[in-house]
């Protein structure tokens, strides 16, 4: 369940968009990836989830190589992106057998994993609603109990509360908090307070780079800053356009 990532880059054309990355996500580990617009978080995540080829570099999703064993390496994880894969007009019981389906389980063990995760997430009540017929923040919800019916071991979450009102973002840090230490979770995300809420450890991308790694508290320590958003401030002024 750990991520090994040596060296990752992508360049286009002169623009190296993620310069030489490497870093090391420990089994469990709730990590966010932070950075200014255009800071190559995306195409961090993209590469790693096999959605884009790496120009140099590699890494290894719990011992398999996004490069050289990719279909190994995919088994590994689970998404929810931006842009969530949900059926409109499925209910929402329906959206996660399908995704059951198509993770190959029998239709006992889809039903099985259907309950947990609307359990989990809340979503029973919900159960039999059309999926357009939800609010945003239940749609957010049924997007990463769909990405977790896979049994994902790593899961990416790209700005999972990205437009939730401030009662549909607490109940899904809820949620989220009850996966930390049994699935390994990158996050980005553009709220702070969601990162002091649940990462164990932060890392800040500026310009491609990594700028800043560690836990809260080691980041305040270093930069002798009172708060993630100064730390932030700072380690992604200098060089600021
Ligand atoms: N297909 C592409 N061709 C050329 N440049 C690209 C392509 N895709 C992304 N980029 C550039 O890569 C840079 C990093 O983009 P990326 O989406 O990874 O940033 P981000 O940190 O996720 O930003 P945001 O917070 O705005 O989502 C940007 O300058 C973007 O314009």
């Amino acid at each position: 369940m750990t991520i090994e990532i040596k060296s990752l880059t992508k360049q286009y054309k002169e623009h190296v968009v993620v310069d030489q990355l490497s870093l090391t996500i420990k089994s469990g580990e709730f990590f966010a990836l932070l950075g200014q617009n255009a800071a190559g978080k995306t195409t961090t995540i993209k590469m790693l989830c096999g959605l884009l080829p790496p120009t140099a570099g590699d890494a290894l999703l719990d011992g398999e190589s996004i490069v050289h064993q990719q279909v190994a390496a995919k088994k590994k994880l689970n998404i929810s992106p931006q842009e969530t894969a949900i059926a409109p007009n499925l209910t929402v019981v329906e959206n996660l057998l399908l995704m059951g389906q198509i993770y190959g389980c029998s239709k006992t063990e889809a039903q099985k994993r259907a309950s947990a995760q609307m359990n989990v997430f809340g979503l029973t009540p919900r159960q039999s609603s059309k999926a357009k017929t939800l609010s945003g923040g239940y749609m957010r919800r049924l997007s990463v109990a769909m990405a977790m019916m896979s049994n994902p071991k790593i899961l990416f979450l790209d700005e999972p509360t990205l437009g939730m009102d401030v009662r549909a973002r607490r109940d899904l840090w809820n949620v989220l908090n009850q996966l930390k230490g049994h699935v390994t979770i990158v996050l980005t995300t553009h709220y702070l307070e969601e990162v002091e809420m649940l990462a164990d450890r932060v890392g800040i991308m500026h310009r491609g780079k990594l700028r800043a790694l560690g836990t809260i508290q080691q980041l305040l320590h270093e930069t002798k800053k009172g708060s993630l958003e100064d730390v932030f401030l700072e380690v992604t002024e200098e060089e600021s356009v």
